[in-house]
């Protein structure tokens, strides 16, 4: 069950990123996403390809067609296992993005280009009043899911409440990865539409982004061991 789960290196330096990646060896699948990117290059990508691990490279890009092809030909090249970009940027940014991705992949390498829905830290309540969004929330993540895979797009980013319905939807080819997870055991924080570990499998996820509860736990390996088990017996009941 481990290599369902990615672990997000949301720290602000290359060096407290190895500490967190030594300290849990188990974690076979990781995140790079803004913070540390920005803050520190793409080196950490090479760290990671040396100890074997899957890349999530997640740098959410959002921009005009052009701008976005060309970030997605470089992200690429680095040979990572997922690159996210917005839905909302349209569907010409996003087939621009997938054939970019498509031209620019590194040898060995199959990244898939899979696109934010809704952010999980999103209510239904900021989306209708802040973004002014007619639809409910779980029609319009739906709606960006069907514009993601008509755009050519390998998956999406939802949230577990939105994922049994977009997996109906898109089939089960399509890699869905739910953001938003928190055992019952864990602080929810700024996320919005969560559910457990366990409820968010059995509910369709390919993948499980799952940051804090882990790396904020007093003993990150156990509260990641405690994750899978909880997933193990989710999926055995
Ligand atoms: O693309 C993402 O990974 C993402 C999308 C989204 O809608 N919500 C969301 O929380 N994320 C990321 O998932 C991680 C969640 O971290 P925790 O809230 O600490 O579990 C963060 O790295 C976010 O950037």
């Amino acid at each position: 069950m481990n290599d369902r789960i990615i672990v997000p290196l949301d720290v602000p330096s290359e060096e407290s990123a190895i500490a967190l990646i030594d300290r849990l060896p188990q974690v076979t699948f990781w995140k790079v996403g803004l913070e540390l990117f920005v803050s520190s290059g793409s080196n950490i990508l090479k760290v990671l390809q040396e100890r074997e691990k899957r890349i999530f490279l997640d740098l959410k890009f959002h921009d005009i067609p052009n701008t976005v092809a060309g970030a997605c030909a470089a992200a690429a090249r680095y040979g990572v296992d997922l690159i996210t970009v917005h839905a909302t940027a349209g569907k010409a940014a996003l087939q621009a993005a997938q054939s970019a991705i498509e031209a620019n992949k590194a040898p060995g390498s199959d990244p898939k280009l899979i696109a934010i829905t809704v952010l999980t830290s999103l209510s239904a309540r900021s989306l209708a009043f802040e973004l002014k969004i007619p639809l409910e929330l779980p029609e319009y993540a739906l709606e960006m899911a069907m514009l993601a895979k008509e755009s050519g797009l390998g998956g999406a980013v939802c949230s577990p409440h939105e994922v049994t319905q977009l997996r109906e939807v898109c089939g089960k080819d399509f890699v869905l990865v739910c953001p938003g997870v928190r055992p019952a055991w864990a602080a929810v924080g700024d996320q919005q539409r969560v559910m457990t570990p366990g409820q968010a499998m059995k509910a369709g996820a390919t993948y499980l982004v799952i940051g804090r509860p882990i790396t904020a736990a007093d003993d990150p390996g156990a509260a990641f061991e405690r994750i899978c088990e909880e997933i193990e017996a989710a999926s055995v009941s």
